[in-house]
Formats: C-alpha cells, structure tokens, sequence
C-alpha cells in the first residue's frame, strides 16, 4: 500500500479534442418489499427501454428520452456490458473514464455499482461474477482478463467517501488516519488528493477484497427506503499503467484512470425519515448535490463561472463534468407511486446532465525517463522528510512538502476569496433583500390604512344597505297589497269586458251568420247552373262520341272485309304452292324409287356375273388338276418302264415329245378360257356401262323435268307476289282514300265541338267572376265587421284603463292578468 497524492486528471496533454455529450443511462429497478408493505405498487411512470423513453403517466406527465433505459428486467451483465466494458476499453486506451450513480435513496445505486449485500450474496461464484455483482467487481475481473494479453502493467486502486463535506479515506486501516486534503494544483492543473491511500492490486479477487472491506468503512443507516443506506458520496478509482514498446525500441507508459462513483441518496430529508443526526446529514448531501445541480446548470447554460468549489464533491467530479473525461451518469429510480415527485426529480436532474458537454482526451504517455525522474523526486521528498523528523530540527518541510503546501495555502487563498467575494455578493444581496423589506412595510403600512378605511366604508356602507333593505322590505308588503287591491279592480273589468266584448262577437257571428246564407244560396244557384251546364255538355260530348263510334265500327267493318280478302287471296296461293311442292315431292320420290330398281337390277346381274365366273374358275380348275394327274401317272409310268427296258426309252423319248406337245396344247388349253371369260367380262362391263348411261339419261330428263316444274311453281309465286303487293296497294290506297273521305268531316265534328264550348266556357268565365265578386264582398263585409269589434273593444278597454289610472293612488303597469285577457281578446278576434 502506498500513501500518495492523487492528481485527478494527471498526466494529460493538450491535443486537438471533440466535444462529446455526457451519456446519461436511466433505471429503474423493480417493485421491493418496501414499497409493497406501503401499499404503493403501481407505477406513474412507463418504461420503455426499446426507445429509451421513460413517461409519465400523470396527466400532461412529460416523456424522457435518455441514451439508454433499463428497465426491472435488466440484470446487472446488462449494465455491463452496455454501458461498463465499452468505457473499460477507452480506459484501457488512455482516457480518463468517469460513472455516476444519481438517484434517490433505495433506488439502487449502490447495488448498481457493487453489488447486493456481501455479507448474504456472494459476489463471486465459480470465479465468475455472482448474478447479483455490480459494476466494480466485474470491471476489476474484465479488467485482469484483457491485461493478461500485456506484458507489463500495473492496476492501483483508490477508494474515498466525502461523508458531510469531508473526505474519508476508505483503505485506510489507521484508527487516526491523516487527514486528506483536497487542494487545487495552481503549477499542474487540476485536484490533488493528498495523503490518500492507493494500493497496488495483484489480482481481480484482491480488488473485490478491497471493495468489500472499504464499503464496509462506509456510513451508512437505516432510513424509511433502504434499511443499509450509504449516508456518503464515494468514489472508487482505478488507475492502470500499461508499458508499451514503440517501433524505436522506446518504452512508454499507457495511462488510463476509471472513477466510479456512488452518489449518496438525492432524497426529502423529511419524507426519508432522517432525523437529528441524520437530518443535518441529509442536509450535507443535499448542499453537495445542490451544488452538483448548480454545476450541471452552469454547464448547460454555458456560463463562464462554474461553482466547482463550492463542494469537495463537485471539486473532485470537476474533471468529470465538463471536463477531459468520458462520463456516463446512470439515474437510479423506483417505480413505487410513493417516489412520485423524487423519480420525476431525478428524471428532470439527469436530462439536464444529459446536455453537458465534455471534451475527452488521451492521456499522455509517460516515457520510462519522466517515470523514474517522478519515483526518484518521491524517494527524495520522502527522504527529506524522514532526515526532517530523525533530526527533530523544527518545523522542516521538503521543498515538495513545501511547494505542496504552498499549493493548499495558494488554494486556501482563492478559497478565502471566492468566500470573501460570496460574502460581499450575499452582503449585497441581504442590503437589497433589506432595502425590499423597508419598502414592503411602507406598502403594508399603506394596506393597513387603506384596509381601515376601506373597512369603515364597508360598515357605513353595510348599515345603509341595511336600512334600505328594511326599508324596501316595507315598500315590498305595500307593494303587494296595492298590487293585489289592484289586481281584483282589474280581474272584475276585465271579466266586464269579456261579456261586452262576448256580445260584440255575437253580432259579429249573427252577422256573418246571415252573410254565409247569402253565399250558400249563391252557391247552391251557382251549382245548379254549373250542373245544367254539365249535364248539355255531357249530352253533347256523348252524341259525338256515339257518331264518332260508328263512324269507327263502319271503318273497322270495311278493314275487317278487306283483310277476309286478302286472306284470301294468300290462302289460295299458298295452296297452290302447296300442291306444286307435293307434285315436286311425289316425283322425287318415284324416281327415287326408279333409280333404287334400277341400282338394285344392277347389283343381281354384277353377282350374277360373279357367280358364272366363279363357276367357271373352279371347273377350269378341276380339269387342270384331272389332267395333271394324268400326266403324272403317265410319267410315273414311263419311267417305270425305262427302269425295267431300256429299249421302251424311245417310246419314252417319243412320250415325252407327246407330253411336251399335249403340255403346249394343255397351255394353249389353259390361255383359251381366260380369253372367253375377258370377253364376258367385256361385254358385262360394257352392258353396265351402257345400262347405267341409259339410267343416267333418264334420271337427267327427269331432274330436268323436275326443275322445269320448280322453275313454273317459282314463276307461279313471283307472279302471285306481284297481284298480292298489287292488290295491297289498292288497299292501301282504298284505305287512304277513305281517311281522305273522312277527314273534311271529322275536322267538321271538332270544329262543332270547339264552337259550342265557346259559349259554355264565356258562360262559366262570367259566372266565377261573379262567384269571385260575391266572395270579395263578403270578405271586406267580414274585414270591416272585425275592424269595427276591433275599435269599439280597443276603445272600451282604453277608456277603462285611463278612468283606473285617473282614480288610483299610484299609477301602476297593466297588470299581467290584463295583458292574458287582452292577448286571449286579441286571439279570439284573429280567429274570427
Ligand atoms: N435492480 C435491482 N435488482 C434487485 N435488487 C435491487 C435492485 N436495485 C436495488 N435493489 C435492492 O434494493 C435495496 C436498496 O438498494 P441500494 O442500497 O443499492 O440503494 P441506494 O440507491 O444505494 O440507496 P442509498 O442511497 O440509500 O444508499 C437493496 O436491498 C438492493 O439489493
């Protein structure tokens, strides 16, 4: 173990840098015993780790997007290796890494970072990390596992709280450890960490031991959310050295530092239940996260002071949050109702971080030579040191010792001024907030007065109202009595009025009553005219309809005997095509039967032919099988005789001429025949021949006939076509003619017609004008009666309403049972 200074963003170079967002992760753990025994199950967010959303479920609630979410279902390999192995990568490249855990108490930082509870689940299993190990246990063994593949590296870890604003070295075993201070380096740049323990690790396992001891150091009690709460900010730092060889044989040293940091609970301080102690530490946490806040808001605003060093923490995250690091922030949150208004802080909290901006660059590498010059001044400050102390000569301090301190007195000066300046500028503010108040109570003092004065004038005010209300309230009851007095005087005028006018509509109606005789009796006369003139007309309109009935029957009757005649006429054509068609038929059907007889005939003397020649074939046949049967017997017999003598072989040389002259005789024999039947043949086939020519010439002369006769029958028919559309014409010129005849009187017939509703139709024109005037009259007669009622009632009920006016006391509006009697009077004499 080493006791150093720890420089947090040592070792870096300037170089031509990015700006890179901070990444900000959300999760959100799953429902746990401590929010089901409050009854608080169902969440107000929804979680959506496919479009890394989170939403608020309240009405208008706001949707989140974040860089990655996880929700209940993420197990820590998860966060691993989303979030941890890349950022391990880039450590082992040379950047500086930076994660923070954010969120309110219970909501799983600490389980995100380290892990469960040690002391009940096991962080390794099998050498491989537990299900439950979080993010410090699996880098340490990802760790070891890539540097296996370097030849020489070195891993030193460190492991600090700030427990109410004061840092705690966490490795370090003394009872009375020194004090850690935290200074500003002015020469180098950055925060030094001084006297803080860093050890060096041999193994995976040794840094899980580490962790597990130092966590064990950390604060921690039991709140309302979490029965093992961390009370303090801890920051776990690795830092790796990798020795690399360039092309040129130099050897280098690779530098990469990975800060993971447990942020302590963001939560109420009341509604956690923190109380005494633990509220003032609340409050401390409170104050550093404030701050962290106020950083995170400088750096979003772009401001040009960032409030770093109003808390050790934001001191130490400086290089972390806008600085030349590679940050990630992950917000823990519940899903418990209960954790409303915390989760949707934290969310609010982590969306901002999410727009700061940092500018990441790589570490510088340290040549073997800067390496050993650093070991060797440390050896030397170490050696002055410890010569200062043998010597026991007063106060002596190494000039590192010294520039260190010139440092921390250097950082205490700026301190002492950025507070000096704070207090001017609170100073300021409180002269302001003073000067506020003064004014304030010069408008309460005026409030005051204007509120008694108001308040008089309301009492005043009040009393008046009073008394006019009591006042009115006795207007009212006389009001009402009048009123009523009133009404009676009027409800018995007006029933007055009702039975005058009631007389009035009696004449009216008696009049009327005689007027609508008047017009019935004209009516009835009217009807009588119209029914006499109906009844001529209709006498007249049946008399042309009987003659123009005739005249049609008589025209019917003549069309009728024309058509009989016509028919006629076609009947007897069509007959006579008829029986030609038959003739035609019987003909054919004779030669036809001719022509089959013949055919027939043919057929008997062809087999009868065949026969005879089959006859004769096979008698030929027979003698030529006799006569070679005879030859053969005869040759059978010669030669028998030449085997016995051979003196007989001249007869048998003579037989043979015999049978050589009977072989061409049988020959000739044979030819003979043949030559006899070819000329039956012949003369058969030429007696076919000259029989079916003769049928052929009859049959001919009697298709000619045939078609001589179709030839006259078409003739007959072309002929009898032409009488028929002959004789049609004269019809339809008989036809015309008779229109002809009849048209001059038929336009006769109509004109009558048209001539005596001339009259008539005079006659009815005078009489509705007549009918019209009568009505007229007595629609003015009945308009003049009305208007006559009308006046008299108007004037009646006036003269009435004036003679009450003129004798009651106070003049009073038509009272509203007067106005529904004047509006039913009204209605009543619409309606006549
Ligand atoms: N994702 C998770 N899966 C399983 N258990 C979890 C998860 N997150 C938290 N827990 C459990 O919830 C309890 C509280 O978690 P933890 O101590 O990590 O919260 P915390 O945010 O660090 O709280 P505090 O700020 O008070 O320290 C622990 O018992 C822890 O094991």
């Amino acid at each position: 173990m080493n006791r150093n200074s720890l420089r947090v963003n040592a070792g870096l170079r300037k170089q031509e840098v990015k700006e890179a967002n901070i990444q900000v992760a959300v999760r959100c753990r799953g429902i746990n015993r401590r929010d089901s025994s409050k009854r608080k199950k169902e969440s107000e967010f929804s979680v959506d780790p496919s479009r890394s959303q989170i939403k608020s479920l309240k009405e208008h609630g706001k949707t989140y997007t974040f860089d990655r979410v996880f929700g209940e279902k993420s197990t820590q390999a998860d966060i691993f290796k989303e979030i941890v192995a890349p950022m391990l990568v880039e450590v082992l490249s040379g950047y500086n890494c930076s994660i923070l855990a954010y969120g309110m108490t219970g909501t799983g930082k600490t389980y995100t970072m380290e892990g469960g509870d040690p002391s009940t689940v096991p962080i390794i299993v099998n050498n491989c990390p537990s299900q439950d190990a979080g993010i410090i246990p699996r880098t340490l063994i990802e760790l070891f596992n890539s540097l296996s593949k370097f030849s020489e590296y070195s891993v030193k870890l460190s492991f600090i709280e700030l427990y109410n604003e004061q840092p705690r070295d966490l490795l370090s075993t003394e009872n009375n450890p020194e004090q850690i201070k935290i200074y500003d380096d002015s020469r180098k740049g950055g925060v030094v960490i001084q006297n803080l323990e860093e050890v060096l690790l041999k193994d995976a396992m040794h840094g899980i031991n580490i962790l597990k001891q130092g966590s064990e150091r950390r604060r921690k009690a039991v709140t309302n959310y979490n029965a093992r709460s961390s009370r303090s900010h801890c920051v776990f730092t690795i830092t790796i050295h990798i020795k690399e060889t360039t092309t040129e044989g130099e050897e280098l040293l690779k530098v990469g530092k990975f800060n993971l940091v447990d942020l302590a609970g963001s939560e109420n301080i009341g509604r956690s239940g923190a109380e005494d102690g633990h509220a003032k530490e609340a409050g401390s946490i409170n104050k550093s996260l404030l701050t962290l806040g106020r950083v995170i808001d400088k750096l979003v605003s772009d401001s040009a002071h960032v409030p770093y060093r109003d808390s050790n923490l934001t001191r130490i995250l400086q290089d972390s949050l806008g600085g030349r690091t590679k940050t990630c922030i992950i917000a823990t949150i519940s899903p418990s109702r209960n954790s409303y208004d915390e989760t949707l802080s934290t969310l609010e909290y982590a969306h901002r971080a999410k727009q700061i901006k940092n500018k990441p660059e790589i570490n510088q590498k340290l040549t073997k030579m800067v390496l050993l010059k650093e070991y060797v001044d440390q050896i030397e400050r170490l050696k002055a040191d410890l010569q200062a102390a043998r010597e026991r000569n007063g106060i002596f301090l190494t000039p590192e010792s010294w520039r260190a301190t010139q440092d921390e007195i250097q950082d205490l000066k700026t301190q002492s001024k950025d507070l000096q300046d704070n207090i001017k500028q609170y100073q300021k503010e409180i002269h302001e907030l003073n000067d506020k108040i003064g004014h304030m109570e010069l408008i309460e003092i005026s409030n005051r007065k204007a509120v008694a004065e108001f308040q008089g004038t309301f009492l005043s005010l009040a009393s008046g109202l009073e008394a006019a209300i009591s006042k009115s309230k006795t207007m009212d009851l006389e009001l009402n009595e009048a009123m009523h007095n009133q009404l009676y005087t009027f409800s018995d005028q007006a029933q007055k009025n009702l039975i005058d006018s009631q007389k009035y509509i009696d004449i009216g109606f008696d009049q009327l009553d005689k007027r609508r005789q008047e017009i019935e009796q004209l009516s009835t006369d009217q009807n009588k005219a119209y029914r006499e003139l109906y009844d001529e007309q209709t006498r007249l309109f049946l008399g042309y309809r009987d003659a123009n009935l005739e005249a049609q029957n008589k025209l019917n009757s003549s069309f009728e005997n024309i058509l009989q005649g016509l028919r006629q006429v076609l009947d007897n054509h069509f007959s006579k095509i008829n029986a030609c068609h038959d003739k035609v038929n019987e003909e054919m059907a004779s030669l036809m039967t001719t022509t089959q007889s013949h055919v027939e005939a043919q057929d008997n003397t062809i087999k009868l032919l065949q026969n005879v020649l089959m006859d004769t074939i096979t008698s030929q046949q027979k003698r030529r099988e006799l006569f070679y049967s005879e030859i053969t017997n005869k040759i059978k017999t010669s030669k028998t005789i030449e085997t016995t003598t051979s003196l007989n072989r001249e007869h048998l040389s003579a037989l043979e001429r015999s049978y050589e002259l009977t072989k061409s005789h049988l020959t000739s024999l044979e030819q003979e025949p043949n030559e006899e039947l070819k000329t039956k043949i012949e003369s058969i086939q030429t007696g076919v021949k000259s029989h079916n020519e003769l049928s052929i010439t009859a049959a001919n002369s009697v298709l000619d006939a045939l078609t001589s006769t179709n030839d006259s029958a078409d003739k007959t028919l072309e002929r009898l076509g032409q009488e028929h559309s002959k004789s049609l014409g004269i019809f339809s010129n008989d036809i015309e003619k008779m229109y002809s005849d009849m048209r001059v009187p038929l336009a006769n017939i109509q004109d009558g017609l048209q001539n005596s509703l001339i009259p008539f139709e005079e006659m009815t024109r005078e009489k509705a004008n007549k009918t019209q005037r009568v009505y007229d009259d007595a629609i003015s007669y009945m308009q003049k009666a009305r208007n006559e009622v009308n006046i008299l009632l108007t004037e009646k009920v006036k003269s009435e309403v004036s003679r009450k006016r003129t004798n009651s006391r106070v003049p009073l509006p038509i009272s509203a049972t007067f106005k529904r009697q004047k509006i039913d009077n009204d209605d009543a004499i619409s309606d006549l």
